[in-house]
């Protein structure tokens, strides 16, 4: 797919779109683009007449909403987004900048403006590129605008009045919605019409190429070229292209400068492009005759060929405990934590040299520390700690995927290669090895601790009074629900081996709302009564027969309007995205990953309705669905 290596350099990063506005989002989801939605505070009451062009008023405010949510994400979760998204369309005419109407009136006095006249929509955009250093945040800025000219045809007062009332004028820059009823209002467009409906996606999109893929600066410098040279439509970006481009990129070439200028020399900020001819770049080699070969290099590929050193590099470090140590006496020297770790000292420093260069350590004269990541992340005790899923995959995961090629061959998992055991024979181990046991738990249960408010969040539980967790292991998901809705009584089920091994998991103080343990097992015994019912990871793991079962169970126990709520990762359509999930599938349990209409037929054939999925842009999607009412 062609646009997939503009779009694609957004799949790896934590992606929000800091805006409230239903058609934004789905212009964006509508591409494919993975991403949170967290509405901006940021009140939208610059002073218009500072500004020199209505244009610059609808950037600077686009900025102001981004900054607002980078700003409170950083303080308030911690997690510190890669990117945040930003925009604010404006109409003007006759000089004035309209906005959204504040009631009927008003909106009666925005399109009387516009009857019968052309006017100029305008977009401003922002991207912001997040990082955090010592804990503060650090932004890189870059916007843009895009304009479109509407013409509006001769409209009766009559009409008018009758649109109004359709209420449709009301959440929409100027007073009418180009991609509805407002449409019939229009005469021509003359411009990107989605820039109208609220995000100006091609130019977005050739932004996104510009930063990503900025051409080698040596050309620049040696060619009749004095700006970006362009391609003008998608379909020019060939894979082809988007490898040569990624080797600009590792070459520090995509790297935004702090004066806002792109490495290639073209003004990232604040242009709309108008005179700078830019698109998607290809290699100026290719079109110069230049050598192609060193913009050839491919380095999507080099990347894989390196990335399972990377993995193992950081599987050890945790399993060596390196992060703990180093949380909490840092910085420390090689010699140091050799000897307090017992490993080699010249093996050890590789090591440290491996993890600096990943980004996971910090290297100064004084010594190695942790970077804020490797704090929060790969410490055991961290506050989003994934140390156990990182044993687990390093023991567990790591050596079946030693076997992927016998896997591939036959199908099936290869546990008798990997363990010298089969399935049944490491599920018994699970019940007889309270290590083994623990390892599992806590791998689930750093997982389940960092996805637990994007499920919670992912819809408003708050009408439920009772939720059941089914496999509900440590009650991370459980705890994060009780926190987020206090009226919520918050069951977990799980086998009797799992519930036996909880308190270790459960978290510290009073505070948190209590959250009742029940055994049992989900595909034999009874369920717990609850109007909500939730299966977390569950779903992906198990076979067709097993899962007939558990959501025929389900389903019988649901009162109507009681409702299902499954956490898994969403595939699209196509099955090739996200590649987390895809890889996952090369464990080739008898389960399988699932696309949202895949989801919705299997919940609508056990009796399930109403079936909204939520892409969240984070490690787990969400579908929420309810039972179907007796028909009368
Ligand atoms: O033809 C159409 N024109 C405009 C719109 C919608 O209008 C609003 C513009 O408002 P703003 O940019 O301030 O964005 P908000 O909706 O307030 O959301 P933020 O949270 O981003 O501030 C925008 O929603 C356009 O989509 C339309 O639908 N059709």
């Amino acid at each position: 797919m062609v646009l997939n290596p503009v779009l694609g350099k957004l799949v790896s990063k934590r992606v929000v779109l800091a805006s409230a506005s239903p058609r934004r989002q789905e212009i964006l989801t509508n591409v494919g683009l993975r991403f949170e939605v967290v509405p901006s505070w940021f009140k939208e009451t610059l002073e218009k007449s500072s500004f020199a062009a209505p244009y610059e008023y609808a950037v600077e405010t686009a900025k102001q909403k981004a900054l607002e949510v980078a700003n409170r994400m950083h303080v308030k979760h911690l997690r510190t987004p890669d990117v945040v998204i930003g925009a604010d369309t404006i109409v003007t005419v006759d000089e004035q900048i309209l906005e959204k109407p504040v009631d009927k009136q008003d909106a009666y006095r925005m399109l009387s403006r516009l009857n019968g006249k052309e006017h100029s929509v305008f977009t401003g955009v922002a991207i912001i590129h997040c990082s955090s250093k010592d804990n503060q945040l650090e932004t890189e800025v870059t916007d843009f605008y895009e304009e479109t000219k509407v013409k509006f045809s001769d409209l009766s007062e009559e009409l008018l009045w009758e649109y109004i009332h359709s209420g449709e004028p009301m959440d929409k820059a100027g007073g009418y919605g180009i991609q509805a009823l407002g449409g019939m209002l229009v005469e021509y467009v003359h411009g990107d019409f989605l820039n109208v409906v609220g995000f100006p996606l091609n130019h977005f999109c050739k932004k996104l190429a510009e930063l990503y893929y900025p051409p080698p600066k040596h050309n620049v410098q040696h060619k009749k070229y004095d700006s970006i040279p362009s391609v003008d439509t998608f379909e020019n970006l060939s894979d082809g292209e988007s490898e040569s481009s990624d080797f600009t990129e590792h070459k520090g070439a995509s790297k935004l400068d702090s004066s806002g200028m792109c490495s290639s020399g073209a003004i990232c900020n604040s242009e709309n492009n108008s005179s700078i001819k830019t698109g998607f770049t290809v290699p100026l080699e290719n079109q110069n005759g230049v050598s192609e070969s060193a913009a050839k290099l491919p380095s999507k590929i080099l990347e894989l060929m390196d990335g399972f050193r990377a993995s193992k590099a950081m599987f050890v470090a945790s399993k060596l405990k390196m992060f703990d140590h180093l949380k909490d006496k840092g910085p420390l020297k090689a010699v140091d934590i050799a000897n307090e770790v017992g490993t080699s000292v010249c093996g050890t420093e590789r090591l440290l040299d491996a993890c600096a260069a990943l980004g996971l350590l910090e290297k100064t004269p004084q010594g190695y520390s942790n970077t804020d990541s490797a704090n929060t992340y790969l410490t055991s005790d961290g506050e989003c700690s994934l140390h156990g899923y990182i044993i687990h995959s390093n023991d567990h995961i790591w050596p079946l995927f030693t076997n992927l090629e016998s896997a591939v061959k036959e199908g099936s998992r290869q546990n008798h290669r990997a363990f010298g055991k089969k399935a049944e024979d490491l599920f018994k181990d699970y019940y007889h090895s309270q290590e083994v046991k623990q390892r599992f738990m806590a791998a689930m249960h750093s997982i389940a601790q960092l996805t637990a408010r994007d499920v919670a969040t992912a819809f408003d539980l708050s009408r439920f009074k009772s939720a059941c967790d089914l496999g509900g292991c440590t009650g991370a998901l459980a705890h994060e629900l009780g926190q987020i809705y206090p009226n919520l009584k918050v069951t977990v089920f799980d086998l009797p081996e799992v519930i036996a091994n909880t308190s270790y998991f459960q978290p510290p103080g009073q505070n948190t709302a209590p959250v009742t343990f029940i055994s049992g097992d989900f595909f034999k015994d009874d369920l717990p009564e609850a109007d909500l019912y939730i299966l977390s990871r569950i779903l992906h793991d198990w076979p067709d027969e097993k899962i007939h079962v558990l959501l025929s169970k389900i389903s019988a126990v649901c009162k109507p309007g009681s409702a299902l709520l499954v956490a898994e990762i969403v595939l699209d359509e196509q099955k090739t995205h996200p590649p987390r999930a895809v890889l996952q599938s090369l464990s080739m349990t008898e389960g399988k990953q699932r696309s949202g209409s895949e989801y919705k037929q299997l919940l609508e054939k056990y009796g399930f309705t109403n079936v909204q999925i939520k892409i969240t842009g984070n490690l787990l999607d969400a579908v929420l669905c309810f039972k179907k009412n007796l028909s009368p």
